[in-house]
């Protein structure tokens, strides 16, 4: 027989396969190849292991041979990479099933249990047995998804560190389920959120694994392309490997609008780009851009754009719009009104704006600037209001002190004229420029077929207003992801008020891939007393998030003054051995700080690189920016610094502590949803400094 061969690579083998060294990466690379083109030519050496007739091994070159998993047919599964003379040794150590749950494929080498100094103590010492998971009997613990083969181990596991140990080569849903009972969730909450998302969408037949090996549950590679990236190395996990969760939110077919929330790295902007190659794909070929795919900020819309790229090709690339709300809005208002503005103006200078217009046009007014910016921006254009009449009805859910009608009479005068003397100068800004386009785009053709939003939390009800406008609505029509905790502009919406409709398709991702449990813990803290919402006037939480990767305990640290504080960034770079190639990143509340932190590195003669409006300007060096200009990054370690309070939250939302209380609990929350962020970039390690008074959002972790 010389028929051709379909060979998989199992996730594990894979990740072995990527500590091979170049030599025989290149020996697996070429095995797999020949193997492919014909699995029986003598040189292969294929032949059925002692034990198990569907275990084989095959020779990749003289001391290593491949283990097999013969699936029927001419399918196999790559499933080890091993030298010639432990093949034989134990074969009873690989357990494959497939999972009565998810109905995809398992495969665990057991005898990585038996050489792990952890996994020693799990079956070599006499462990006081079923200390974690005592309270489940075998039955329930197979029906929420855990691998049968490993049931005798997880009886042993004692403690937290046994079950970290085991979560390196467990099945995806054994650990995910072990853990969040681990973590106190009850087990119908675990069957419900973590079980019953990844169940087979067909009937599972143990026996067939040929048909496991297509479920998404599947952790395995096949296409040849990618294969030759991961032996390249520059391949990304992230696209090719979905955890179950995922795949299943980028696959199924909505009804209407879906929205898909998360902690910080749980993949939704993963899931955003995996969804927008998936329409994209379902679509008939052709030459116009049917998709959109959009985000809050230019820069993030330039990295969404290279992943884009990165996972479809060119091609994929070619059918969809990726631009950044603001440019999109940009766009639509140089289409259908050329006479607009031109220079559109940063929304930070609105309560400036108001007080030079105030002083040069008005002279004295009962209204403070900050009043009138903050009514315009959150009230009028904030929730796209155009009429005298619309401003009358409005709701003010989040402004503290009541307008009569009057009042609301002289606002909308001042307002309007506010505009015109803006406008005189040839200026608006980039909200006027929302509430516009918006308007412009509800009288216009649907631009659309898809539309795909991420940091959806950031968005305006103008952003939302034209996005609604440029998509029919219809099954998949728009899919947003995003995160409430996550929200540092001041955009609070309703979205069913504004004609998208997620009520019952929405989900939740609770696993981080970025952040390990120990800044995750630090993290959780820091948004604990905050209320977040749903973006459809229900309240949402982060239930369930948790991350299987270890690290080292958050320092956190104060000092007495700025400068001393400086001394323990530098002293803290230090230990981290100062890296300087872009791995590190610096952030602190404002520009003047993020300032001095760039001349004190280079004084210290450490290359500085400010992360600018469009992201670093160089990849190298030691990174520093503000905490907003984060948003969206991530590096393998961050110090947070000037986290001290009346920089975090500033002081001068103390004023609307009487005055607007509302708004005070607004500017708050937002402070601390910014600290969150700006904390949750971190991959490995994290530093928190500050000098005086610790920010009071840092809770137990300053003493
Ligand atoms: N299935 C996966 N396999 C491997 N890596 C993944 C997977 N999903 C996400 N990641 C990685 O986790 C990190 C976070 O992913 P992503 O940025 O999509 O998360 P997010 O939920 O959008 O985060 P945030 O809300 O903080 O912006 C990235 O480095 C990404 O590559």
């Amino acid at each position: 027989m010389s028929d051709r061969a379909t060979l998989h690579v199992f996730d594990q083998a894979e990740k072995e396969i990527m500590k091979l060294s170049r030599t025989d990466k290149g020996a697996v690379l070429e095995f797999m190849y020949k193997f492919r083109n014909n699995p029986d030519q003598p040189g292969l050496d294929l032949k059925t292991l002692h034990g198990d007739n569907r275990l084989m091994a095959a020779r990749v070159k003289r001391d290593v041979r491949a283990i097999l998993l013969h699936l029927g047919h001419s399918e196999y599964l790559l499933i080890g990479v091993e030298h010639r003379s432990s093949v034989y040794d134990d074969l009873d150590r690989y357990a494959y099933r497939v999972n009565r749950v998810t109905g995809g494929i398992e495969v665990m080498d057991l005898k990585s249990i038996d050489t792990r100094p952890v996994g020693v103590s799990i079956i070599g010492r006499h462990l006081p047995s079923g200390q974690l998971f005592g309270a489940y009997t075998d039955e329930q613990l197979i029906a929420l998804g855990v691998a049968e083969p490993l049931l005798p181990h997880v009886r042993q596991l004692a403690d937290e560190a046994q079950l970290l140990e085991m979560a390196e080569w467990a099945p995806q849903l054994t650990t995910d389920v072990l853990f969040a009972l681990f973590d106190g969730d009850t087990y119908d909450y675990v069957h419900d959120r973590i079980t019953q998302p990844v169940q087979a969408a067909d009937q599972v037949d143990v026996d067939d694994l040929r048909a496991a090996v297509k479920r998404p549950a599947s952790q395995v590679t096949t296409d040849d392309e990618a294969l030759r990236f991961i032996l390249g190395e520059s391949f990304e996990r992230w696209q090719i490997f979905l955890h179950p969760s995922q795949r299943r939110l980028v696959e199924r077919r909505f009804n209407g609008a879906a929205r898909v929330s998360g902690g910080p790295g749980t993949g939704k902007t993963i899931v955003a780009l995996h969804r927008a190659v998936h329409l994209a794909r379902q679509l008939p070929a052709g030459i116009d851009k049917p998709i959109l795919l959009t985000t809050f900020n230019r820069n993030l819309a330039a990295d969404l754009r290279t992943r884009l790229r990165a996972l479809g090709g060119d091609e994929v690339l070619s059918r969809v719009d990726v631009v950044h709300v603001d440019r999109l809005a940009d766009r639509i208002v140089s289409q259908y009104d050329p006479r607009a503005p031109k220079r559109k103006l940063d929304d930070i200078q609105v309560p400036q704006l108001w007080r030079k217009f105030l002083d040069t046009q008005i002279g004295a007014s009962t209204w403070s600037p900050e009043f009138l910016a903050a009514e315009w921006e959150q009230v009028i254009l904030g929730q796209a209001i155009t009429s005298r009449a619309g401003y009358f009805s409005a709701r003010r859910p989040h402004r503290g002190r009541a307008l009569a009608r009057a009042d609301r009479d002289q606002v909308w005068d001042l307002s309007e004229r506010f505009v015109r003397w803006l406008g005189a100068q040839g200026s608006w800004t980039w909200r006027q420029v929302a509430v516009r386009a918006a308007a412009l785009a509800a009288g216009s053709p649907c631009q659309y077929q898809h539309v795909v939003v991420d940091e959806a939390q950031d968005l305006s009800a103008a952003h939302w207003r034209i996005l609604r406008a440029l998509v029919p609505a219809g099954p998949d029509d728009m899919f947003l992801t995003g995160d409430s905790h996550q929200r540092i502009y001041d955009n609070q919406v309703r979205l069913g008020s504004l004609g998208i409709n997620i009520r019952g398709r929405s989900a939740r991702l609770t696993l981080s891939y970025r952040t390990t449990r120990q800044i995750l813990a630090a993290a959780l803290e820091i948004i604990d007393g905050g209320a977040y919402d749903d973006l459809d006037g229900g309240s949402d939480d982060l239930a369930g998030y948790r991350s299987l990767l270890q690290g080292a305990k958050p320092v956190f640290l104060g000092a007495a003054d700025w400068a001393e504080e400086s001394g323990l960034i530098i002293t803290q770079l230090a230990d981290w051995g100062t890296p300087r190639d872009g791995s590190v990143a610096i952030c602190v509340p404002t520009k003047k700080l993020a300032t001095d932190v760039m001349t004190r590195l280079e004084a210290e003669d450490i290359p500085a690189v400010e992360i600018g409006p469009n992201g670093p300007d160089r990849g190298d060096g030691v990174h520093v920016g503000t905490m907003h200009r984060l948003k969206g990054l991530e590096y393998q370690k961050i110090i947070v610094a000037g986290v001290s309070d009346g920089l975090v939250p500033r002081q001068m939302i103390n004023r609307y502590r009487d005055l607007d209380p509302k708004r005070y609990e607004n500017e708050r929350q937002r402070d601390r949803s910014l600290l969150f962020v700006a904390a949750t970039r971190a991959r490995d390690e994290l530093a928190v400094f500050w000098h005086g008074t610790p920010s009071p959002f840092l809770g137990r972790q300053r003493v």
